[in-house]
Protein backbone atom coordinates (compact mmCIF):
# COMPACT_ATOMS: atom_id res chain seq x y z
CA UNK A 1 0.00 0.00 0.00
CA UNK A 2 3.26 2.57 1.45
CA UNK A 3 4.65 1.49 -1.85
CA UNK A 4 1.86 2.34 -3.94
CA UNK A 5 1.36 5.86 -2.40
CA UNK A 6 4.97 6.12 -2.75
CA UNK A 7 4.75 5.22 -6.86
CA UNK A 8 1.46 7.35 -7.09
CA UNK A 9 3.46 10.16 -5.69
CA UNK A 10 6.05 10.36 -8.15
CA UNK A 11 3.96 9.09 -11.08
CA UNK A 12 1.28 11.86 -10.80
CA UNK A 13 3.78 14.98 -11.08
CA UNK A 14 5.52 13.68 -14.34
CA UNK A 15 2.25 12.88 -15.53
CA UNK A 16 1.55 16.40 -15.46
CA UNK A 17 4.52 17.30 -16.50
CA UNK A 18 4.16 14.98 -19.50
CA UNK A 19 0.68 16.54 -20.52
CA UNK A 20 1.52 20.57 -19.78
CA UNK A 21 4.62 19.71 -22.16
CA UNK A 22 2.30 18.52 -24.81
CA UNK A 23 -0.37 20.45 -24.45
CA UNK A 24 1.66 23.48 -24.87
CA UNK A 25 3.43 21.80 -28.20
CA UNK A 26 0.30 21.20 -29.44
CA UNK A 27 -1.06 24.74 -29.06
CA UNK A 28 1.92 26.43 -30.15
CA UNK A 29 1.80 24.46 -33.22
CA UNK A 30 -1.61 25.03 -33.95
CA UNK A 31 -1.32 28.45 -33.48
CA UNK A 32 1.31 28.61 -36.31
CA UNK A 33 -0.37 26.51 -38.35
CA UNK A 34 -3.77 29.02 -37.67
CA UNK A 35 -1.42 31.94 -38.43
CA UNK A 36 -0.83 30.82 -42.12
CA UNK A 37 -4.31 30.04 -42.53
CA UNK A 38 -5.66 33.48 -41.78
CA UNK A 39 -2.90 35.70 -43.59
CA UNK A 40 -1.21 32.94 -46.03
CA UNK A 41 -4.66 31.29 -47.19
CA UNK A 42 -7.02 33.83 -46.35
CA UNK A 43 -9.43 31.17 -45.49
CA UNK A 44 -11.42 32.50 -42.64
CA UNK A 45 -12.49 28.49 -42.82
CA UNK A 46 -9.55 26.41 -41.95
CA UNK A 47 -8.21 29.35 -39.73
CA UNK A 48 -11.41 28.56 -37.92
CA UNK A 49 -10.73 24.95 -37.69
CA UNK A 50 -7.56 25.85 -36.28
CA UNK A 51 -8.77 27.92 -33.81
CA UNK A 52 -11.14 25.71 -32.44
CA UNK A 53 -8.50 23.16 -32.08
CA UNK A 54 -6.48 25.28 -29.63
CA UNK A 55 -10.06 26.02 -27.75
CA UNK A 56 -10.20 22.36 -27.28
CA UNK A 57 -6.34 21.93 -26.32
CA UNK A 58 -7.24 24.45 -23.88
CA UNK A 59 -9.87 23.65 -21.88
CA UNK A 60 -7.41 20.36 -21.21
CA UNK A 61 -4.91 22.46 -20.31
CA UNK A 62 -5.81 22.54 -16.51
CA UNK A 63 -4.50 24.86 -13.46
CA UNK A 64 -3.21 21.43 -12.15
CA UNK A 65 -1.40 20.71 -15.43
CA UNK A 66 -0.06 24.04 -15.47
CA UNK A 67 1.08 24.43 -11.67
CA UNK A 68 3.35 21.12 -12.48
CA UNK A 69 5.33 23.06 -14.72
CA UNK A 70 9.40 23.16 -13.74
CA UNK A 71 11.19 24.70 -16.68
CA UNK A 72 14.44 25.07 -14.65
CA UNK A 73 14.49 21.58 -13.88
CA UNK A 74 13.37 20.27 -17.24
CA UNK A 75 16.29 19.11 -18.76
CA UNK A 76 14.40 18.97 -22.60
CA UNK A 77 14.98 22.39 -22.65
CA UNK A 78 18.51 22.09 -23.76
CA UNK A 79 17.91 19.63 -26.78
CA UNK A 80 17.29 20.79 -30.13
CA UNK A 81 18.46 19.38 -33.19
CA UNK A 82 19.58 20.80 -36.36
CA UNK A 83 16.02 20.38 -38.34
CA UNK A 84 14.59 22.73 -35.71
CA UNK A 85 16.99 25.23 -37.08
CA UNK A 86 16.46 25.14 -40.40
CA UNK A 87 13.42 26.02 -42.29
CA UNK A 88 13.43 25.90 -46.59
CA UNK A 89 10.18 27.84 -47.20
CA UNK A 90 6.11 27.66 -45.91
CA UNK A 91 5.81 24.19 -47.17
CA UNK A 92 8.64 22.84 -44.33
CA UNK A 93 7.48 25.48 -42.05
CA UNK A 94 3.91 23.96 -42.41
CA UNK A 95 5.34 19.87 -42.42
CA UNK A 96 7.08 20.67 -39.34
CA UNK A 97 4.55 22.00 -37.03
CA UNK A 98 2.00 19.50 -38.32
CA UNK A 99 4.50 16.28 -37.24
CA UNK A 100 4.90 18.51 -34.04
CA UNK A 101 1.01 18.36 -33.15
CA UNK A 102 0.58 14.84 -34.62
CA UNK A 103 2.83 13.89 -32.34
CA UNK A 104 2.34 15.77 -29.17
CA UNK A 105 -1.55 14.69 -29.96
CA UNK A 106 -0.25 11.27 -29.67
CA UNK A 107 1.77 11.43 -26.55
CA UNK A 108 -1.22 13.23 -24.91
CA UNK A 109 -3.61 10.68 -26.09
CA UNK A 110 -1.51 7.83 -24.61
CA UNK A 111 -0.52 9.67 -21.51
CA UNK A 112 -3.85 11.19 -21.10
CA UNK A 113 -5.78 7.90 -21.28
CA UNK A 114 -4.38 7.35 -17.12
CA UNK A 115 -4.73 10.94 -15.93
CA UNK A 116 -8.66 11.19 -17.53
CA UNK A 117 -11.47 8.73 -18.31
CA UNK A 118 -11.98 10.88 -21.45
CA UNK A 119 -8.43 12.54 -22.73
CA UNK A 120 -7.68 9.51 -24.57
CA UNK A 121 -10.38 9.26 -27.03
CA UNK A 122 -10.90 13.36 -27.06
CA UNK A 123 -6.87 13.46 -28.26
CA UNK A 124 -7.52 10.76 -30.59
CA UNK A 125 -10.33 12.64 -32.84
CA UNK A 126 -8.36 16.11 -32.36
CA UNK A 127 -5.12 13.90 -33.82
CA UNK A 128 -7.64 12.87 -37.07
CA UNK A 129 -9.40 16.62 -37.02
CA UNK A 130 -5.11 17.84 -37.59
CA UNK A 131 -4.74 15.58 -40.38
CA UNK A 132 -7.99 16.36 -41.96
CA UNK A 133 -6.52 20.07 -42.15
CA UNK A 134 -3.10 19.14 -43.09
CA UNK A 135 -4.81 17.56 -46.32
CA UNK A 136 -7.13 20.25 -47.08
CA UNK A 137 -4.65 22.91 -46.45
CA UNK A 138 -2.25 21.06 -48.61
CA UNK A 139 -4.95 21.58 -51.14
CA UNK A 140 -6.04 24.82 -51.03
CA UNK A 141 -2.72 25.58 -51.17
CA UNK A 142 -1.77 23.56 -54.55
CA UNK A 143 -5.14 25.22 -56.34
CA UNK A 144 -4.66 28.94 -54.77
CA UNK A 145 -1.03 28.49 -56.31
CA UNK A 146 -2.31 27.02 -59.51
CA UNK A 147 -4.61 29.96 -59.48
CA UNK A 148 -1.81 32.53 -59.23
CA UNK A 149 0.21 31.20 -61.50
CA UNK A 150 0.27 32.89 -65.18
CA UNK A 151 3.56 31.65 -66.53
CA UNK A 152 4.18 27.67 -66.78
CA UNK A 153 7.25 25.90 -67.53
CA UNK A 154 7.15 22.86 -69.64
CA UNK A 155 10.81 21.09 -69.53
CA UNK A 156 12.40 19.41 -72.07
CA UNK A 157 15.43 17.01 -71.44
CA UNK A 158 18.66 18.60 -71.01
CA UNK A 159 22.18 18.09 -69.35
CA UNK A 160 21.42 21.90 -67.46
CA UNK A 161 17.89 20.69 -67.45
CA UNK A 162 17.82 21.32 -63.08
CA UNK A 163 20.05 24.95 -63.23
CA UNK A 164 17.61 26.40 -65.66
CA UNK A 165 14.49 25.34 -63.64
CA UNK A 166 15.97 26.74 -60.96
CA UNK A 167 17.69 30.10 -62.78
CA UNK A 168 13.33 30.47 -64.07
CA UNK A 169 12.30 29.57 -60.10
CA UNK A 170 14.86 31.84 -59.15
CA UNK A 171 12.84 34.41 -61.73
CA UNK A 172 9.55 34.02 -59.85
CA UNK A 173 8.15 31.27 -62.08
CA UNK A 174 5.76 29.04 -59.77
CA UNK A 175 4.73 26.29 -61.66
CA UNK A 176 7.00 23.46 -63.56
CA UNK A 177 6.16 20.21 -65.28
CA UNK A 178 8.59 18.09 -65.91
CA UNK A 179 8.12 16.03 -69.81
CA UNK A 180 10.37 13.82 -70.82
CA UNK A 181 9.47 10.81 -73.51
CA UNK A 182 12.98 9.96 -73.66
CA UNK A 183 14.84 8.50 -70.71
CA UNK A 184 13.92 5.11 -68.10
CA UNK A 185 11.70 5.18 -65.59
CA UNK A 186 14.30 4.74 -62.62
CA UNK A 187 16.04 8.30 -64.23
CA UNK A 188 13.16 9.54 -64.75
CA UNK A 189 11.63 8.95 -60.90
CA UNK A 190 15.02 10.21 -59.62
CA UNK A 191 14.93 13.10 -61.97
CA UNK A 192 11.15 13.78 -60.58
CA UNK A 193 11.99 13.72 -57.09
CA UNK A 194 15.19 15.93 -57.56
CA UNK A 195 12.48 18.67 -59.58
CA UNK A 196 9.72 18.43 -56.87
CA UNK A 197 12.22 19.11 -54.03
CA UNK A 198 13.92 22.18 -56.21
CA UNK A 199 10.40 23.32 -56.85
CA UNK A 200 8.56 22.73 -53.59
CA UNK A 201 12.00 25.04 -51.99
CA UNK A 202 11.04 27.52 -54.29
CA UNK A 203 7.55 27.20 -52.89
CA UNK A 204 6.19 26.19 -56.66
CA UNK A 205 3.65 23.62 -58.35
CA UNK A 206 5.83 20.27 -59.32
CA UNK A 207 3.37 18.88 -62.37
CA UNK A 208 4.26 15.18 -64.07
CA UNK A 209 3.56 14.89 -67.63
CA UNK A 210 1.51 11.88 -68.97
CA UNK A 211 2.15 9.24 -65.47
CA UNK A 212 -0.22 9.30 -62.24
CA UNK A 213 2.63 6.48 -60.95
CA UNK A 214 5.52 8.61 -61.42
CA UNK A 215 3.25 11.57 -59.87
CA UNK A 216 2.46 9.47 -56.89
CA UNK A 217 5.88 7.79 -56.61
CA UNK A 218 7.59 11.50 -56.30
CA UNK A 219 5.03 13.15 -54.46
CA UNK A 220 4.21 15.90 -57.36
CA UNK A 221 1.61 18.35 -57.05
CA UNK A 222 -0.57 16.93 -59.88
CA UNK A 223 -0.31 15.59 -63.68
CA UNK A 224 -0.70 16.62 -67.23
CA UNK A 225 -2.77 14.40 -69.31
CA UNK A 226 -2.72 14.77 -72.96
CA UNK A 227 -6.09 13.29 -74.76
CA UNK A 228 -4.25 9.33 -75.41
CA UNK A 229 -3.87 9.70 -71.75
CA UNK A 230 -5.91 8.00 -69.13
CA UNK A 231 -9.10 9.61 -68.51
CA UNK A 232 -9.06 12.54 -65.88
CA UNK A 233 -11.77 10.47 -63.72
CA UNK A 234 -9.63 7.34 -62.98
CA UNK A 235 -6.66 10.17 -62.36
CA UNK A 236 -8.53 11.43 -59.51
CA UNK A 237 -9.38 8.13 -57.98
CA UNK A 238 -5.96 7.29 -57.84
CA UNK A 239 -4.91 10.93 -57.17
CA UNK A 240 -7.27 11.96 -54.93
CA UNK A 241 -9.08 15.33 -55.06
CA UNK A 242 -6.11 17.14 -53.21
CA UNK A 243 -4.25 16.92 -56.36
CA UNK A 244 -3.99 18.96 -59.35
CA UNK A 245 -4.84 17.58 -62.87
CA UNK A 246 -4.24 19.00 -66.17
CA UNK A 247 -5.48 18.11 -69.47
CA UNK A 248 -4.08 19.28 -73.11
CA UNK A 249 -6.99 20.34 -75.87
CA UNK A 250 -7.02 20.93 -79.55
CA UNK A 251 -10.07 22.26 -80.14
CA UNK A 252 -13.52 23.83 -78.49
CA UNK A 253 -15.26 20.27 -77.94
CA UNK A 254 -11.82 18.73 -76.12
CA UNK A 255 -12.07 21.75 -73.89
CA UNK A 256 -15.69 21.13 -72.89
CA UNK A 257 -15.06 17.91 -71.91
CA UNK A 258 -11.92 18.34 -70.12
CA UNK A 259 -14.19 20.78 -68.35
CA UNK A 260 -17.00 18.59 -67.61
CA UNK A 261 -14.67 15.55 -66.28
CA UNK A 262 -13.18 17.99 -63.63
CA UNK A 263 -9.49 18.62 -65.01
CA UNK A 264 -8.12 21.50 -63.20
CA UNK A 265 -6.70 23.60 -65.63
CA UNK A 266 -6.32 22.59 -69.36
CA UNK A 267 -3.64 23.13 -72.02
CA UNK A 268 -4.62 25.57 -75.04
CA UNK A 269 -2.75 24.44 -78.67
CA UNK A 270 -0.50 24.19 -79.91
CA UNK A 271 -0.99 28.10 -80.80
CA UNK A 272 1.44 27.77 -83.03
CA UNK A 273 3.28 24.90 -85.15
CA UNK A 274 6.27 23.59 -82.84
CA UNK A 275 9.11 21.57 -83.09
CA UNK A 276 9.03 20.51 -79.62
CA UNK A 277 5.65 19.08 -80.68
CA UNK A 278 6.52 18.04 -84.56
CA UNK A 279 3.70 15.57 -85.14
CA UNK A 280 0.58 18.20 -83.95
CA UNK A 281 -0.95 20.64 -86.40
CA UNK A 282 -1.81 23.94 -85.23
CA UNK A 283 -4.80 24.83 -83.33
CA UNK A 284 -4.35 28.49 -83.85
CA UNK A 285 -5.32 31.62 -82.74
CA UNK A 286 -8.74 31.43 -82.88
CA UNK A 287 -9.06 28.27 -80.28
CA UNK A 288 -7.40 30.85 -77.78
CA UNK A 289 -9.79 33.65 -78.49
CA UNK A 290 -12.40 30.76 -78.04
CA UNK A 291 -11.09 29.83 -74.22
CA UNK A 292 -10.80 33.00 -73.20
CA UNK A 293 -14.77 33.65 -74.16
CA UNK A 294 -15.71 30.18 -72.45
CA UNK A 295 -12.82 28.81 -70.71
CA UNK A 296 -14.50 28.69 -66.93
CA UNK A 297 -11.03 27.36 -65.52
CA UNK A 298 -7.50 28.69 -65.72
CA UNK A 299 -5.81 27.43 -69.52
CA UNK A 300 -2.78 27.89 -70.70
CA UNK A 301 -1.83 28.61 -74.27
CA UNK A 302 0.94 26.62 -75.58
CA UNK A 303 2.85 26.17 -78.39
CA UNK A 304 5.41 28.34 -79.80
CA UNK A 305 5.15 30.90 -77.77
CA UNK A 306 7.91 33.39 -77.45
CA UNK A 307 8.96 37.17 -76.67
CA UNK A 308 8.00 38.09 -80.62
CA UNK A 309 4.45 36.88 -80.62
CA UNK A 310 3.41 36.90 -76.77
CA UNK A 311 1.05 40.01 -77.53
CA UNK A 312 -0.54 38.51 -80.30
CA UNK A 313 -1.55 35.66 -78.24
CA UNK A 314 -2.36 38.42 -75.74
CA UNK A 315 -4.49 40.44 -78.02
CA UNK A 316 -6.78 37.02 -78.49
CA UNK A 317 -7.57 37.08 -75.05
CA UNK A 318 -4.55 34.87 -74.18
CA UNK A 319 -3.88 35.41 -69.82
CA UNK A 320 -1.67 32.60 -68.81
CA UNK A 321 1.30 30.72 -70.97
CA UNK A 322 2.88 27.62 -71.08
CA UNK A 323 6.36 27.37 -73.07
CA UNK A 324 9.17 24.93 -73.37
CA UNK A 325 11.51 26.60 -75.71
CA UNK A 326 11.35 29.63 -74.57
CA UNK A 327 12.85 29.50 -71.22
CA UNK A 328 14.91 26.05 -71.70
CA UNK A 329 16.45 27.03 -74.37
CA UNK A 330 17.17 30.78 -73.20
CA UNK A 331 20.71 32.11 -72.62
CA UNK A 332 19.16 33.58 -69.64
CA UNK A 333 16.14 31.99 -68.10
CA UNK A 334 15.75 33.94 -65.00
CA UNK A 335 15.17 37.39 -67.34
CA UNK A 336 13.14 35.67 -69.74
CA UNK A 337 10.99 34.39 -66.57
CA UNK A 338 10.85 37.80 -65.16
CA UNK A 339 10.12 38.98 -68.84
CA UNK A 340 7.27 37.23 -69.23
CA UNK A 341 5.95 37.54 -65.77
CA UNK A 342 5.97 41.38 -65.96
CA UNK A 343 4.03 41.03 -69.04
CA UNK A 344 1.37 39.08 -68.05
CA UNK A 345 0.98 41.01 -64.74
CA UNK A 346 0.93 44.20 -67.21
CA UNK A 347 -1.55 42.74 -69.22
CA UNK A 348 -3.57 41.83 -66.32
CA UNK A 349 -3.51 45.30 -64.77
CA UNK A 350 -4.88 46.94 -68.37
CA UNK A 351 -7.36 44.76 -68.24
CA UNK A 352 -8.41 45.23 -64.59
CA UNK A 353 -8.87 48.91 -65.63
CA UNK A 354 -9.92 48.27 -69.05
CA UNK A 355 -7.32 49.58 -70.85
CA UNK A 356 -6.42 46.92 -72.90
CA UNK A 357 -8.61 47.20 -75.96
CA UNK A 358 -10.71 43.58 -75.71
CA UNK A 359 -9.94 40.92 -78.25
CA UNK A 360 -10.59 40.78 -82.00
C1 LIG B 1 0.35 22.68 -70.28
C2 LIG B 1 0.44 21.60 -71.31
N1 LIG B 1 -0.41 21.60 -72.33
C3 LIG B 1 -0.34 20.65 -73.28
C4 LIG B 1 0.61 19.65 -73.18
C5 LIG B 1 0.68 18.54 -74.19
O1 LIG B 1 0.32 17.29 -73.63
P1 LIG B 1 0.11 16.02 -74.60
O2 LIG B 1 -0.90 16.38 -75.60
O3 LIG B 1 -0.15 14.84 -73.76
O4 LIG B 1 1.50 15.87 -75.27
P2 LIG B 1 2.87 15.55 -74.57
O5 LIG B 1 3.32 16.72 -73.80
O6 LIG B 1 2.66 14.37 -73.67
O7 LIG B 1 3.79 15.24 -75.70
C6 LIG B 1 1.47 19.66 -72.10
N2 LIG B 1 2.42 18.73 -71.94
N3 LIG B 1 1.38 20.64 -71.16
C1 LIG C 1 4.01 19.98 -75.12
C2 LIG C 1 3.24 20.77 -76.09
N1 LIG C 1 1.91 20.59 -76.25
C3 LIG C 1 1.37 21.40 -77.14
S1 LIG C 1 2.54 22.38 -77.84
C4 LIG C 1 3.75 21.74 -76.89
C5 LIG C 1 5.17 22.14 -76.94
C6 LIG C 1 5.42 23.59 -76.75
O1 LIG C 1 6.78 23.81 -76.85
P1 LIG C 1 7.41 25.18 -77.28
O2 LIG C 1 7.07 26.17 -76.21
O3 LIG C 1 8.87 24.89 -77.35
O4 LIG C 1 6.85 25.54 -78.61
MG1 LIG D 1 0.94 13.51 -72.82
Amino acid sequence: MGDQHNWDKRVQPALCRILDANLDRAREGMRIIEEWCRFGLDSAELADECKQLRQELAHWHTMELRLSRDTPGDIGTELTHAGEEKRDGIDSVLQANFCRVEEALRVLEEYGKIYHPDMGVSFKQMRYRVYTIESRLLAYRRYQLLNDAYLYLVTSPSDKMFSIVEAALQGGLKLVQYRDKQTDDETRLGNAEKLCELCHRYDALFIINDRVDLAIASQADGVHLGQKDIPISLARQLLGPQRIIGRSTTNPQEMQKAIDAGADYIGVGPVYETPTKADKPAAGLDYVRHAAENCTIPWFAIGGIDMNNFDDVMAVGGERIAVVRAIMQAEQPTLVTQYFLSQLTRVQTLRAYNILPNPS
